[in-house]
């Protein structure tokens, strides 16, 4: 039986952890070809081995989106493995919180750097393949339209006390999906948003004292909610809790599939009913 995303080629930031995982999963168990991106090696070869396992396709691609050369080494491997681009999910990112007064420049350009810049550098490196590949297509007579699903926040949309560095960045990214859906019309592609809620993830898992670290591009960053934030978070989302992986992945696959294909410039809030924090 044909699945809905046979054959397209999907490349996915941060996909070895977390809703970027469960996104290369989704996709690859509907047929796309996943270039799994991270900056950890081991979680994404093991994503990378679970695709292959299930009987789907899938290559990595090890490195921080923040590094100069990481979007034509990004892009440069989907086409040299799949010799196409047709999905692009800038997934990648961290929280590095403080309140504006302690907040260093360093914690300020990692967020835009991870967050906006990267993105930024990603599409516009995808953007002469895409444009031989339309042209292409367009001489055969083929129709194709792909897909870029950026990644915003909550605190995107709302604003979060701590996070200036981290909301800026996600309200940037919005922008940008608005404005390349006007440029990249012509081109058959959507791109569009998902601001997530609260998504039970590393970033956000429960830690017994609130003070989990993780080392991210060779700094120890905080990581994980203490215990009574996520309860006392958890009873203001209509839902009654803090959504899995999965459900935030399921939000990409609907801008993915053919059914979404006249949507584009749009922030689909994924959150449980949460319309604020
Ligand atoms: N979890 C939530 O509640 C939540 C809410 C709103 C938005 N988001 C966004 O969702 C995205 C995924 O977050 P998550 O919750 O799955 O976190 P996660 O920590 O579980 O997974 C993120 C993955 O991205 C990788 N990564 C981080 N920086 C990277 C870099 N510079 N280059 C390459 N890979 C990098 C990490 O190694 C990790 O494997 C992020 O953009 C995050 O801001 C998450
Ligand atoms: C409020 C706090 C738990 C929080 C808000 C927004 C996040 C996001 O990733 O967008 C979370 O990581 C978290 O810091």
């Amino acid at each position: 039986m044909s699945k809905k995303l046979d054959g397209k080629v999907a490349l996915i930031t941060g996909s070895g952890r977390g809703i970027g995982r469960a996104i290369a999963l989704k996709l690859a168990a509907d047929g796309a070809r996943v270039v799994v991106n991270d900056l950890d090696a081991a979680p994404a070869e093991d994503v990378v081995a679970e695709i292959r396992a299930a009987g789907g396709e899938a290559v990595a691609c090890i490195g921080s989106v923040s590094a100069p050369d990481f979007a034509e080494r990004f892009v440069g491997t989907a086409v040299e493995h799949y010799k196409g681009l047709d999905i692009i999910v800038n997934n990648a990112g961290y929280t590095w919180d403080n309140v504006i007064q302690k907040m260093t420049d360093e914690q300020w350009y990692a967020m835009l750097d991870v967050h906006l810049t990267a993105p930024f550098r990603i599409l516009r490196a995808a953007l002469p393949v895409i444009r031989s590949l339309v042209k292409a297509e367009q001489e055969s007579g083929v129709r194709n339209v792909r897909k870029v699903v950026n990644i915003s926040s909550v605190a995107g949309l709302f604003g979060n006390a701590g996070q200036t560095n981290y909301s800026t960045a996600k309200a940037g990214i919005t922008g940008m999906t608005m404005t390349l859906a006007k440029e990249w019309g012509r081109l058959n592609t959507t791109v569009n948003c998902v601001a997530y809620g609260f998504i039970k993830t590393r970033l956000t898992e429960v830690s017994a004292d609130g003070n989990a670290t993780a080392n991210i591009e060779g700094r120890e960053i905080k990581v994980g909610v203490n215990p009574d934030l996520m309860t006392s978070l958890e009873r203001t989302i209509p839902l009654g809790r803090a959504g899995t992986p999965e459900e935030a992945a399921g939000s990409v696959y609907m801008f993915c599939i053919p059914e979404a294909d006249y949507v584009s410039g749009q922030t689909l809030l994924c959150s449980g009913g949460l319309t604020g924090i």
